[in-house]
């Protein structure tokens, strides 16, 4: 649908699928207090799955003028995404950088879109920090890279195991960081 930012979501469809799961969880989405409730969990999804509709190669241009290439590292950037196990929030905090090369320097925020274009999708922690360093590969070609998400799941917290608070690290590293890592990515 034209107004949202997920590629093929039906709103309709999705209304349904909530008013349904209400009714398996023995509630009555007819009740006045339920009323908006299928919408607004329609309209929560859609915002929460965005990163689908995200075109990483237009955002990835470089800047331009005479940048040296010198390395960007942004540090602690937050996030949220979904485990699609369980459909259960995870969040934690990506550090992710670069050595410019043939792709030159983009522009500080970009690396940010790269985190929240994957991380608005259904996903499992290692998919997501691969899919992160595949795109600052692919778009920006540089000597070195680097992707650290540090992420709590919810899926051990509030169900299962119940345990709350393990931080899960993935770091992957690439190019001449991969033996020689800047000081961000040795934590
Ligand atoms: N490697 C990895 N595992 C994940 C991630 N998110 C959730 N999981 C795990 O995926 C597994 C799914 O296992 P299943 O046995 O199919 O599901 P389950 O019976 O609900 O598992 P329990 O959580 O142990 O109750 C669980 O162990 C989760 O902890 C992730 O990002 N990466
Ligand atoms: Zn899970």
């Amino acid at each position: 649908m034209a107004d949202s930012p997920v590629p093929s979501f039906d709103r309709a469809a999705s209304e349904a699928a909530v008013r349904a799961l209400l009714r398996g969880l023995g509630q009555d989405p007819d009740a006045p207090e339920l009323e908006d409730t299928p919408s607004r969990v329609a309209e929560f999804w859609a915002e929460r799955l965005a990163g689908y509709g995200v075109d990483l190669g237009a955002e990835l241009k470089p800047l331009p003028g005479d940048l040296s290439p010198v390395p960007v590292i942004l540090e602690r950037i937050p996030f949220v995404s979904t485990c699609e196990h369980h459909l259960a929030p995870f969040e934690g905090h990506a550090t992710i950088g670069y050595l410019p090369g043939e792709g030159g320097t983009v522009g500080l925020s970009k690396l940010v879109r790269v985190v929240q274009a994957y991380a608005w999708r259904l996903q499992v922690q290692e998919r997501m920090a691969q899919q992160i360093a595949d795109a600052l590969q692919t778009h920006l070609r540089p000597a070195a890279w680097g992707v650290d998400l540090v992420a709590v799941h919810t899926c051990m917290a509030h169900r299962g195991v119940k345990t709350p608070g393990v931080p899960v690290r993935t770091t992957l590293m690439g190019g001449i960081w991969r033996t020689d890592p800047p000081a961000p990515f040795r934590g």
